[in-house]
């Protein structure tokens, strides 16, 4: 080989070199002018190497300025290389990022500044990378070598700690942050001694605290832990969020109603602890399930329907029968609320088991049927008490100064206090229902209410609904449940007036009464049992009527038991002036006039009265006079009866008797005259032969009409 053969090759061979080389390179000399430039670099900036040569440093560097060429120059020369970063420019304007290092060469002849480049843009594009999306994820690594006790860190990992040199992360002195000291450090023994990888999260110290999530592994060399490598998190923000969720979650399974999350296809999705601890089923078979599976009852197009309603209305509430494992139901409360969850239709439904409730409201309804029942009770009474108390009754009422009449208040007196039935006989209005609350007034009984019942006065047909009531519906007309007298005399006194029209039919119930205490309600189940003392007042001639079977034998023994007999006032006719007097101031204050007395033709007149009608007549009579007459003193006038028109009444007549009566009245106000104008067979509308033949047969002689 020639000397010249050998120098090309050289030249050929460092030209081999120089493109073979991973690096971009160039020669540029001091006006900045390119000299060289390699394969590599001509690739890279997109240029042939022709037109490269042509270039100038000016025009791959923008940044390059005739100054900092110069200065650059002569510090490369001082230096003989310089490492530094720059950006240079392809041909098509692209900027890239590289690393340089310029080398000062000179021959002697020549002197240049050779350029070795690496590019190092994608390297640094991934180290940006991965520093961004550490600050993003707040994730710090280090690597801690066991050799030699060197330890590498990102920079997030510092920024974490607020930390800046590396010597200050290590986990001897990190492990100050955490509040948790003790089981950092044991973690961390136990990775390095052990290779028991960590993976804890732990509290910091500061105020307010933070969470890191610490990750820490073992690097072994066969069975040999030479660094251990970790990763330091913050996810304070995360755990907020995390404990808010495990706070709602936790809200969620201790609620005592039932959640359920569905999908729109009725999946599934989440539910309650109560669900299954509710619904019999594990919250294995719960995974998985559908609406239709917890309830056959729901159909396809039932769902669909429903899930549209909620979507329309955000929510809704509706009564459900909830059907558990075994198959038994329960009553509930669904509010059934619709959440649309990143784009899908979600059903929430929250359940409430009203079993109790509606148990409850039954309860209520019941009560409240009862307390109507009782109010409806008490307003009768009330009503019934009101009217009592109008007639104003008192003991003290009863004025009599007779004799005769102080051995019946006498009886009065003794039976009172006993719970004794009485039977009060007497003709009507002698004062024997002012005796019947005579009775009651001075018994035990008397706090509570004397209840009347009259039998003459009621039909017949109401007569035992009256006694002992009747439910809603237990014949026509029973619209409503009504509570008998004997109910509502319970503890008190019942007063049977004219006990003598009590229809026979109802006898024998009243006679259980007397006997048992206890009687069936008309339409009724339960027997009701009582505590009522009886007190019966009669007009009529009870023994005359069991005679005649229209009275119960055993009744009347029952209720005759202490028979009181009220006198007729003909036969204490002494009792007329203190009875007339009485009245008379009663009546006198009530119209507000000033009667203070009778005067003693009054009082003598009404003595030669009979009073058929008894004290009653007597006060109807005084009663009226007050209206009538005016002054101090009561006066004979219109009002008082005479003892000829009305003294025969007092005892009933026979229709021969009326007949005789009434022809010898007509008599004497014709004079005798029995014919002709003006005469009694005229004003008889008789013939006068039939009526001489009726006075001859009733014994009427003219001489004696006239005598009377
Ligand atoms: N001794 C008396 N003192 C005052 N008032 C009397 C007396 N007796 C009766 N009266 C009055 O006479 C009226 C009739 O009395 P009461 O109603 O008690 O009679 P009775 O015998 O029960 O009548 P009946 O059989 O028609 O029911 C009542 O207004 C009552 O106040």
């Amino acid at each position: 080989m020639t000397y010249m053969t050998e120098v090309t090759e050289i030249v050929l061979a460092k030209e081999w070199l120089v493109d073979a080389l991973p690096y971009e390179i160039f020669w540029a000399d001091e006006t900045g002018g390119i000299i060289y430039g390699n394969k590599i670099l001509c690739e890279r900036l997109q240029y042939s190497q022709q037109e490269l040569t042509k270039l100038t440093i000016f025009d791959i560097n923008t940044t390059v300025t005739l100054q900092s060429w110069k200065t650059h120059w002569e510090n490369v020369k001082k230096n003989k290389i310089e490492n530094f970063k720059a950006i240079h420019r392809n041909k098509s304007g692209k900027f890239y990022e590289v690393e340089v290092f310029a080398q000062f060469f000179s021959n002697g002849r020549k002197e240049m500044i050779c350029g070795i480049m690496n590019d190092i843009s994608s390297s640094s594009f991934y180290k940006n990378l991965i520093d961004n999306v550490e600050t993003i994820a707040k994730v710090g690594g280090w690597k801690l070598n066991l050799q030699d006790g060197s330890i590498l860190v990102t920079k997030e990992a510092l920024c974490i700690f607020n930390k800046e040199n590396n010597e200050d992360f290590h986990p001897s002195k990190i492990v100050h942050f955490f509040k948790d000291e003790e089981l950092f450090r044991n973690s961390i023994v136990k990775t390095i001694k052990n290779a028991i990888p960590i993976d804890h999260v732990f509290e910091t110290k500061e105020t307010p605290s933070r969470y890191i999530r610490t990750i820490v592994k073992p690097v072994l060399k066969g069975d040999k832990i030479f660094k251990i490598v970790g990763v330091y998190q913050d996810i304070t923000e995360q755990n907020k969020k995390e404990i808010r969720l495990k706070f709602f979650k936790d809200i969620i399974d201790n609620a005592q109603d039932l959640i359920f999350i569905y999908n729109r296809d009725g999946k599934l999705l989440e539910f309650s602890n109560s669900v299954s601890d509710t619904l019999e089923y594990s919250k294995k078979e719960l995974q998985g399930f559908t609406i239709f599976d917890l309830d056959p009852g729901v159909t396809k197009d039932w769902w669909e329907t429903h899930f549209a309603q909620i979507k329309l209305k955000g929510s809704i509430q509706l009564e459900w029968l909830v059907k558990k494992k075994g198959g038994t139901k329960f009553p509930a409360d669904i509010v059934a609320n619709y959440i649309d969850y990143e784009g899908q239709d979600i059903n929430c439904a929250v359940v409430r088991d009203i079993t109790n409730r509606k148990e409850r409201d039954l309860k209520l309804f019941q009560a409240m049927d009862e307390i109507k029942a009782l109010k409806d009770r008490l307003e009768i009474e009330n009503e019934y008490l009101q009217e009592e108390i109008n007639v104003n009754f008192n003991k003290d009422n009863i004025i009599s100064i007779s004799e005769s009449y102080a051995k019946v208040l006498k009886q009065v007196e003794q039976v009172a206090p006993t719970s004794t039935t009485v039977l009060i006989t007497g003709e009507s209005g002698t004062g024997k229902e002012l005796l019947a609350h005579a009775i009651h007034n001075n018994s035990s009984r008397k706090d509570r209410a004397l209840i009347k019942i009259n039998s003459a006065t009621l039909p017949k047909e109401l007569i035992e609904s009256e006694l002992f009531g009747h439910k809603k519906g237990a014949f026509t007309g029973a619209v409503a449940d009504k509570v008998g007298k004997f109910s509502m005399a319970d503890g008190g006194t019942i007063f049977l007036d004219e006990i003598g029209e009590m229809p026979i039919e109802l006898q024998s119930k009243l006679l259980r009464v007397i006997q048992e205490g206890e009687f069936d309600e008309l339409g009724g189940t339960k027997t009701i049992k009582v505590d009522v003392r009886i007190v019966a007042a009669t007009n009529r001639k009870l023994e005359d009527m069991v005679a005649e079977g229209t009275f119960r034998e055993d009744l009347f023994y029952r209720l005759n038991v202490f028979p009181i007999h009220s006198i007729p006032l003909r036969e204490r006719k002494e009792d007329i002036p203190p009875l007339a007097q009485y009245f008379l101031e009663k009546y006198a204050t009530r119209a507000g006039k000033p009667f203070k007395r009778l005067s003693k033709q009054t009082i003598e007149q009404l003595m030669d009265y009979d009073f058929p009608g008894n004290n009653r007549e007597l006060e109807n009579l005084i009663e009226r006079a007050v209206i009538i007459e005016n002054g101090t003193t009561l006066f004979p006038g219109s009002w008082i009866p005479t003892k000829s028109k009305n003294s025969k009444s007092a005892k009933l007549l026979t229709f021969e008797e009326v007949q005789k009566e009434h022809i010898v009245d007509v008599l004497k106000r014709t004079k005798g005259k029995v014919s002709g104008i003006n005469g009694a067979a005229g004003i008889l509308d008789m013939n006068a032969k039939t009526l001489f033949a009726k006075m001859k047969k009733l014994g009427i002689e003219k001489e004696t009409v006239f005598k009377s």
